[in-house]
Parts: C-alpha cells; structure tokens; sequence
C-alpha cells in the first residue's frame, strides 16, 4: 500500500491522537500534581518542603504547558488541513471542488467543541469514508437537512464527476430535494435527470443499481478485491464513481421487486460505492409485507444521526469535554453559487478527456505481429475498460462497416484506428490502403511523410480511380491464392505459420465509400463485383475491408444488403434509427442514442443487438497525429524500411516530369507521354503514332491548364524523339497558351517554326514532301481556324492548275501524312462547333482525347456517333479513344504545377 494511502488513512487517527496528546498533557499534569500533593500535603509546610513542592508544582506546570502548546499546534495544523478540502459548508467555494483524484476517507460533518479549564477549541467533526452501511432516517422533513448536507459535501470533496445521484421521492413529488433541483439537468450527476416517483420507475432504477453491483462483484471484484476504495486505490487512474441512492418516504411505491432489489443493495451495496440512504415512515413497515426489509434495514443499515464519533473521541479523551455540533448550511446565493460551479465542473467532466496516446500507453512501436489477427484498442468503455477492434482472427471478424451522420466523428475514429494499427503493427505485419472519396484532406496526413504501413493515400478520390484500387487488391488476392495453393496450405495463418516469407495482412479503408456506387452501373458494378470478391474471399488470405459511410440509404437497390451482410464487425456512431437499423441490424435503433462524438457502438456479430459494446472515442488530436507519423517514419528509417506509398490526389493532375524523364524514354516510334493512366499503377499514359491510315489526333476540350498541359507534354515528347525533321505549329485560337510557352519558345533541342496565318504554313508543299520529311503539324484551334472549315468550296470542282485550299491540304495530309511518319494533331477547344464545321475531317483522326465535356459531347466525340459517354464533365481526368482499336484509356494529364 503506498505512503499516501498510510498518511490518508490516519488523518481520523491522527487528529483523534492530537486531541489525545492535549489529553494526555492534561492527565500527566493532574497525575504529576497528585504525586505532588501526596508528598507534599497539606498547606500547613515548613517553609523549606513549601518551598520544594511549589518549585515542583511550577515545574509540572511548565512541562504541562510545552506539552499543551505543542500538542495544540499539531492539532491546529491538522484542522487546517482538513479544513482546506473540507471548509464548512457555509464556506465553500468553487475553488475547493476536488478537481483531482483523490477520494476522501473521512467527511467532515460540523464540528466538536472542545474544552478544558478556561480553554476553548473546535475540531471538524469527522466522519470515515466510505460507509460501511447504509443509512436510514425517519421520515421526516426535518431529517432532510442531514441529507442535503451529505449531497453538498460528496459533491463537493469526491473527484468532480464521481458521484451519482438516484433519487425517489414518490410522495413529495421531489420536493424533498429542493435546494438541488437545479443540477438535475447535469446528466453526469442525475442519470436520470429527474427524482422518480412511480413504482414502475422506481423498480427498474433499483434493478440497475442491482445489476451493477452484481457485475462489479462477479467481474471487477471477482472475489479478490474487497471493496469500492481497495478497486479504486488500484485503479486511480480509471476509478469508478460513487452512487448515492435516495429513497425517501420508504416503503411507497415498493413493489415486491423493488423490495428485493432493495434488500440487496442494503447489504452489498455500501462495500460496492452504492450507498442507500432512505427516509421510512416506521410505522408502515409494522406491515408484515416488510419483515424482509424491516430485517435489511436493522442488519445492514445505521441510524444517520447516530453515526458520533464523538463517542469514540470520548473514549480517548478523559479530561476534555466534547461536545458535537451541528454543520452550517451556506446562505441562499451561496449556495446557487457554488451548484452552479458544480454544474459547470461535472459538464465539462462529462467531456471525455482521454487522449489518443493513452491507448497505448507505454505499449512498444510494432510489438505484434498479425499472424492470427490485428488486434488494437480504439477505445473505453464508460468503466474506462479498453475496447478492441479485433479483425482476421480465428474468431473475430474480417471486414468492418462504420457509419454515423456527418459531424459524428466517423473520420476522427478512422484517424484513431490508424494511429493505432500502425502503432503495434510494422510495414512487414500489416498494410494499409487509404481511398478517401471525401472532398477535403482528412487522410493527406498520411501523404507526407508517408506513413510507412500506407500503400495508398487517396484523397478526393474518383470511382473510376477507386476501381482500379480494388482490381489492384482482387489481383494481390488471386496471386495469394496461387501462393497458397502451390503450398498447399488453407489460408493466411497456415501460410504465415509455414513459411518464412514476408506476407502482411492488408486492410483497404474506403471513405464514403458509397460514392463508388454513385456514378451509374459503368463503376457500379464492377465496383461491387470485386468487393464482394474480396468480402467473401478476403478473410482466407490476409485481406480486409473497412467501409466507412455516412449513410446506407439510397445505396439499398445495389444488393447492399448482400454486400453488408458479409460485414460481421459494425460499428455505428450517432445517428438516425432508420441508419442505426441499417448499419447494425433489424430493430437495432441503440446507434440513435449515442451522443457522438465521442460515444460509439462496436458490435462484432452482424449487428446483433445483445452484442452492442457502447463505448467513448479519443480525440485524435492533429499536432499529436503529426508527431506520431513522425515517430513511425523515424522508427521505419531506422529499421531500414523503404517505403512505397502511392499518393493520389483527385483534386491535383499529376505534374509534367522533367525533360530528362522524356530524354529516357524508348525512342522507336513517335511517342507521347500525356498523362498518367488512371489505375493504381498509374503508369504513364504514352500514346504512339504508328504509320497507318488516320492515325491523327484530336484533342477537344475546354480547359486551359488541361489544354496547355497536353501541349506542353506533346511539345516536350517530340522534343526528346530522333525520327522528327520538323514540329510545325499553328495557333489559330489567337490567344498564346501560357503553359506551353516555354516550350514553343525554343527551349527544347529542336526549334518548332511557329505560325498563326494559315498562308504562311505552307500547307501546299507538304504533301509533296511526305517521302522526304516527317513533320508533326500541331494546329491549335481546328474549331476557330475558318480556313480548314467544310463549306461551298469543299465541293466546288478543283480546275486545273488552281492551288489547293487549305482545307483540301490539310485533307491530304491527315490521309496521306501517317503512314510515311507526319501526323496532324489538332486541339479543338469547342467540340461542337469542330464537329459541324470541321465534319470532312474528322473521319482522319481516329485517335481522340477528350477531357471537360458534357455527357452527349462526349458521346459524339468518342463514339464519333449519337449517344452518352459518362465521366469527362470534371477537370481532373481526361479519356483517350483509339477508335481503330475500339479502346478507350482514363488517364490524368500532365499539368505544369498549377493547381486546378
Ligand atoms: N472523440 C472525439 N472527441 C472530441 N471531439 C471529437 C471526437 N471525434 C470527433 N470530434 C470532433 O467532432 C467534429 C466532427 O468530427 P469528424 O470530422 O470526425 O466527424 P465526421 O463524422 O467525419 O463528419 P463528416 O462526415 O461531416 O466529415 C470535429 O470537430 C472533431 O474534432
């Protein structure tokens, strides 16, 4: 037991003693004046043996005196020190609420007058804590005082948010605790926020309090610890709190259940922190009805106003009187004062205040490993019990759903459960995939640094993007299945157990994941086909998932409900019981009333209601977050892990690689590096223009940055190529592509002879010299270009001798030009505008890119017929059609560093 408790346990002791030491200093002098009085009797002495006994008497005076003085400094100290926690209730003050930990051993009730002779002296008049019995009063009003006393000095001396309050008042409506009425709204305080009067309300109270003794007896308890104070000198940091039951007016409204239940708290509750103190009317329990209770009351009950430890006191002190009186009671403003300060302490105690970090204490960096499961804690119960979140073992769950309505705190648990994983668990035990389709950067955190146990960090993801992710994951559990299978061995645990080779679970974390499902059945339903595959077959090899929503409705007709029903861990934050149903399960309404943040319901058996484990979220706070990810990385340095997260951001194209990168590429054909595909590889997007009929390009669509990136990618590609004689490039659209300027300036190997006159690019001479030069002509801006327009002169016959038209020109070469090696590639801003007025063309430019168009725009420019092609309408991605090959390519463009 530590020094402190030894030091609190006697402070009763200790003042009792110092009052004894007063006594005692009393009693030596009466004894030591006696023997003198014995030696010396009598008045009628020589003067000599006078003189010798008044020298002796004032010898056992002075003595008395240095002992008096002595004994009542220790004593006064020691009242001062009780008094500083324990002021009379007429003193108290917001500054004496305990705010700290500490639970008293005794409470101080009034104080005890002492005297002695001409000496006069108080002592706070106290009272061990906790009771060892429950307390009982007639039930008269006038008892009420003693029991508004007791409720102002709990509240006052016990750690703010450790006392709770039950009360009955079934006859007086709750009058009965009038002066404190007011903290009736302070939940933390009156669970029930009201005093209960009917028998109905009064049973089930009593029934709980019941129920929690019992759990407290046959789980915490379990036999070995003895009582309330011994669990919470054990537990100082996590105690459990005090319960005061007050029934007043007993035995009204007792049913026989309550009775029983009653009974029992008589006996075990006091030695449990659940202390019963009743007002009874003695005479209805005459009643033979009440023989069981009347019994309770006498065996484990005490008479509140017999509790005298003056008696004791007496016992040690012979020679002082003491007399008890009674505490003050504060004065009315006072005492509104000080409830509403205890008001404002228990609100903000109610305010959970744990911190991330304490969830895993001192626990060390990557101590598991996750052979037979990921098991980390996410949080506590109210009990403060730690509660885990538990995938992939032999009997935990394998695939997790988390909902709860916006503002609930779904990203705040997410951040919670990461830290936590990548805290016990190394890049080499677990992976983690993070596809985030929120707008905004919640996981960009984990971009830079790269947290090392993170394969993916997408943030604002695209579905089409978020599809790619889950064909990279179906592919990395086929390849499992190979691995396994070629080992013969049945699942993660058999293969890890079996062989020395590196193969870490993986959890793939999807954000609003039901945006994947939003988007039409072109991602919809490969979306769900694969992650039904990796819900049913993901358990077996090491693979899981976790999806978070703020709701499941509207994403009903999708077969959710198959999908979900695969999810055996839910876990619900506040919200709606129409979504508590749907999240964990028919008639599971308990998500509705969790107050979120920080409270949460995990329940790991398809959402059963009988497995619902309510508990209370840390906050992840950002600055702790950043340290953390930095101890993480240093930790993945130091142990020699290199890492490789790829980083998406949906909201940023990627930017264009330096020249070099360009420079590296295999030269064989005429290629174009415009992008990177869009896929979990994101390989980049390299088109190449092969010799064969119509093998130009067009470019469409309205953006500046995506425009000039394109051109900038395209200028850059052709500048690092050796089979080109000559870029030529035409503006037509009369403004200058900021972005691309650099690269027409002639910043590259190779000068590119720029034009913005038609006459001047000499269209005619081109076709003549298809076998001696390969050019690549660049026209920007097909659709403004009125020269190379369809209209009358297209069909007027050609006379002899009369130069061909740049339209025709141009004709001949997008036909003729691809297959020796020049290729026309046209950017057309207006797609439709170029589609009627450039139509002759259009045939000879079978390859097509496309990016910011309308569903029917791009239909028409795709398919090159009617009809919709869904997905280019954002300014983050743009489509590549080889429509001789009858492909179709997402990929992001190269962008010089803006931000979109
Ligand atoms: N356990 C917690 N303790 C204290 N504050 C919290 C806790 N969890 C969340 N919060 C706070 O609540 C607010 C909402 O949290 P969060 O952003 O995580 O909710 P959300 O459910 O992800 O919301 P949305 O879906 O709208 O993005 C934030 O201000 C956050 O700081």
């Amino acid at each position: 037991m530590s020094k402190s408790r030894n030091n609190r346990e006697s402070m009763l002791k200790r003042l009792f003693d110092a009052v004894g030491a007063l006594n005692h200093a009393v009693a030596q002098r009466a004894q030591k004046v006696d023997r003198i009085e014995k030696d010396y009797p009598g008045e009628k002495l020589k003067t000599e043996a006078y003189n010798t006994r008044k020298q002796r008497l004032a010898t056992v005076n002075q003595e008395f005196e240095k002992e008096w003085v002595s004994a009542l400094k220790h004593l006064d100290e020691l009242c001062k020190k009780v008094r500083q926690r324990q002021p009379h209730l007429n003193d108290l003050t917001v500054e004496n609420i305990n705010t700290g930990t500490r639970f008293p051993d005794a409470l101080a009730f009034g104080r005890m007058y002492l005297t002695y002779q001409n000496w006069k002296g108080y002592i706070p008049r106290l009272i061990p804590f906790p009771f060892k019995k429950s307390l009982w009063l007639p039930d008269q009003t006038t008892g009420h005082r003693l029991i508004h006393q007791l409720m102002l000095r709990l509240m006052h001396c016990m750690p703010v948010g450790n006392v709770e309050i039950t009360a009955a008042d079934p006859l007086r409506l709750g009058t009965s605790l009038d002066p404190f009425l007011s903290l009736l709204k302070v939940k933390r305080l009156f669970p029930q926020q009201r005093l209960l009067t009917r028998s109905d309300e009064l049973e089930n109270a009593l029934a709980r309090l019941t129920d929690y003794v019992e759990d407290l007896l046959q789980n915490k308890f379990k036999g070995e610890i003895k009582s309330w104070s011994a669990y919470n000198e054990a537990n100082s940091s996590n105690p459990i709190p005090y319960k005061l039951l007050l029934i007043f007016g007993v035995p009204e409204q007792l049913t026989d259940k309550s009775l029983w239940y009653l009974g029992r708290l008589l006996e075990h509750g006091p030695a449990c922190g659940v202390l019963p103190v009743l007002t009874i009317d003695e005479s209805r329990l005459e009643d033979r009805k009440f023989t069981g209770l009347r019994t309770a009351i006498d065996k484990y009950s005490k008479r509140m106003d017999s509790i005298v430890p003056a008696e004791i006191l007496t016992k040690h002190v012979s020679e002082i009187s003491v007399v008890e009186e009674q505490e003050f009671w504060p004065g009315r403003s006072e005492l509104t004062d000080f409830l509403a300060s205890i008001s404002d302490r228990y609100e903000q105690s109610a305010k959970f205040s744990k911190s991330l970090t304490d969830l895993w204490c001192n626990s060390d960096y990557w101590g598991h490993d996750a052979v037979q499961g990921v098991q980390v804690p996410i949080g506590w119960t109210s009990e403060g019990e730690i509660v885990p979140f538990s995938i992939g073992g032999v009997n935990t769950e394998h695939h997790v759903l988390l909902a709860g309505r916006s503002g609930s705190g779904k990203s705040n648990l997410l951040h919670v459960l990461i830290h936590s994983l990548c805290h016990t668990y190394s890049p080499s035990e677990l992976n983690i995939y993070l596809l985030d389709y929120k707008q905004g950067t919640e996981f960009s955190v984990y971009a830079s640094p790269p947290l090392p146990q993170a394969k993916l960090v997408a943030t604002e993801s695209d579905p089409e993007y978020g599809v790619t992710v889950l064909a990279h994951l179906t592919e990395e559990l086929e390849k499992r299945a190979q691995e396994f299978k070629s080992r013969s061995v049945r699942d993660f645990y058999e293969y890890r157990e079996s062989s020395a080779a590196e193969l870490p679970r993986v959890l793939l974390i999807i954000d609003e994941f039901q945006i994947l499902f939003s988007e039409g059945r072109q991602v919809a339903e490969p979306a769900e086909k694969m992650l039904n595959q990796l819900l049913r077959q993901g358990r077996a090899y090491g693979i899981h998932v976790l999806l978070a929503t703020q709701t499941l409705k509207g994403i009903q007709s999708l077969s959710m409900g198959q999908l979900i029903s695969q999810i055996g861990c839910r876990i619900a934050l506040a919200c709606s019981e129409e979504d508590s149903a749907m999240i964990l399960g028919n008639s599971n309404w308990e998500a509705s009333k969790l107050s979120s943040p920080p409270e949460g319901i995990i329940n790991n058996s398809n959402g059963a209601k009988s497995a619902n484990q309510r508990f209370l979220i840390p906050f992840a706070d950002r600055g702790l977050c950043k340290d953390h990810i930095n101890k993480i990385t240093q930790i993945a340095d130091q142990r020699g892990y290199c890492g490789s997260t790829r980083i998406f951001n949906g909201s940023r194209l990627p930017e264009m690689p330096a020249a070099d990168w360009f420079n590296s590429k295999s030269h064989e054909a005429v290629q174009l590096h415009l992008g990177e595909r869009l896929s979990f590889e994101a390989e980049p997007l390299s088109l190449t223009l092969v010799n064969r009929p119509s093998s130009n390009l067009l470019i469409s669509g309205y953006n500046d940055a995506i425009h000039d990136g394109l051109l900038a990618s395209i200028l850059q590609s052709l500048d690092a190529q050796n089979g080109i004689d000559e870029i030529i490039y035409f503006n037509g659209r009369s403004i200058v592509s900021a972005g691309a300027s650099k690269y027409l300036d002639g910043s590259g190997k190779r000068p590119v002879s720029k034009h913005e006159c038609v006459t001047s690019l000499n269209l005619t001479d081109i076709p003549d010299e298809l076998h001696k030069s390969k050019r690549i002509l660049i026209i920007d801006g097909l659709d403004s270009t009125k020269e190379f327009h369809s209209g009358p002169a297209s069909f007027r016959p050609v006379k002899k001798d009369e130069p061909p038209s740049p339209q025709e020109s141009i004709k001949k070469i997008l036909e003729d030009g691809p297959l020796h090696g020049t290729f026309v590639i046209a950017f057309a801003d207006n797609w439709k505008r170029c589609n009627s007025s450039c139509k002759d063309l259009l045939s000879f430019f079978e390859m097509r890119i496309g990016f910011c168009m309308n569903e029917d725009d791009a239909g028409s420019f795709v398919s090159g017929a009617i009809g919709k092609f869904k997905g280019l309408d954002t300014d983050n991605r743009a489509v590549f059609a080889d429509r001789l090959k009858n492909q179709v390519s997402w990929f992001r463009p190269y962008v010089n560093g803006e931000k979109l």
